[in-house]
């Protein structure tokens, strides 16, 4: 049976002012702008992002990816950008959500939680407790030399991300490899509120309409 609930779609890793415009075209709910980070290929500059965002109509939400792990830092990095919502990828210190609040109030913070083992649920329930507005389940190692913080494409083990949805008392996002292969699976054995992708929708590392449209239309039927 039909789920009564649509699953969000958030397309990360824009890359300009067009791939915003043709993911909003094709039914994104929001866009991803990956600022400065140890690894990953979706970075664009802080310039570009507030291109994007002064360019992004409501009820789209734009989403920061910020490495930034200092209340000083995110914020300096948000008044750069303008966006309408935080998405902070490693772990920040846990009065960091009632600081970001105080100072960003309009602003909405999304924790990225990388999925490693069960103890990962602990680590995504804490977040919540200390002030998340939502998580974003990844598959990144923020225990490497050289962290990775997201933009694998890779999977992780989703019956740990379910459990955390289960739990959580708020929407959870998730991302990691999603494609228009394993999209299907990825619903039925996790029901996010929402999902997030970034390499299953490009070619060459540019945003490919098709893909986009294929698996945004797979979402909507399935959700
Ligand atoms: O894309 C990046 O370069 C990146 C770097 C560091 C943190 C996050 C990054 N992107 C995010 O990673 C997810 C998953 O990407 P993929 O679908 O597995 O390619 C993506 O949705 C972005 O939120």
């Amino acid at each position: 049976m039909q789920s009564p609930f649509r699953t969000r779609v958030k397309i990360c890793c824009i890359s300009s002012i067009a791939e915003a415009q043709t993911a909003i075209q094709l039914g994104a709910d929001a866009l991803g702008l990956v600022g400065r980070m140890p690894s990953g290929p979706g970075v664009v500059a802080d310039e570009l992002a507030a291109q994007v965002v002064q360019a992004t109509p409501p009820p789209i939400a734009t989403f920061m990816l910020t490495s930034e792990t200092t209340v000083a830092d995110i914020v300096a990095h948000q008044r750069r950008v303008g966006a309408n919502t935080i998405q902070l990828v490693d772990a920040v210190p846990a009065d960091t959500y009632t600081q970001l609040k105080a100072l960003l109030p309009a602003v909405k913070l999304v924790q990225v939680i990388h999925v490693i083992d069960e103890r990962t649920i602990d680590e995504a329930l804490l977040a919540v407790q200390l002030g998340a507005d939502a998580l974003l389940l990844d598959s990144g190692n923020p225990n490497l030399v050289v962290k990775e913080l997201g933009g694998t494409g890779r999977i992780h083990n989703w019956q740990v991300s379910r459990r955390i949805v289960e739990q959580s008392s708020v929407p959870v996002f998730l991302a990691g490899g999603l494609n228009e292969g394993n999209v299907r699976e990825a619903i039925e054995t996790v029901r996010p509120f929402g999902l997030d992708i970034c390499s299953g929708v490009r070619t060459n590392g540019q945003l490919d309409a098709q893909k986009l449209e294929v698996f945004i239309k797979l979402v909507q039927q399935l959700a």
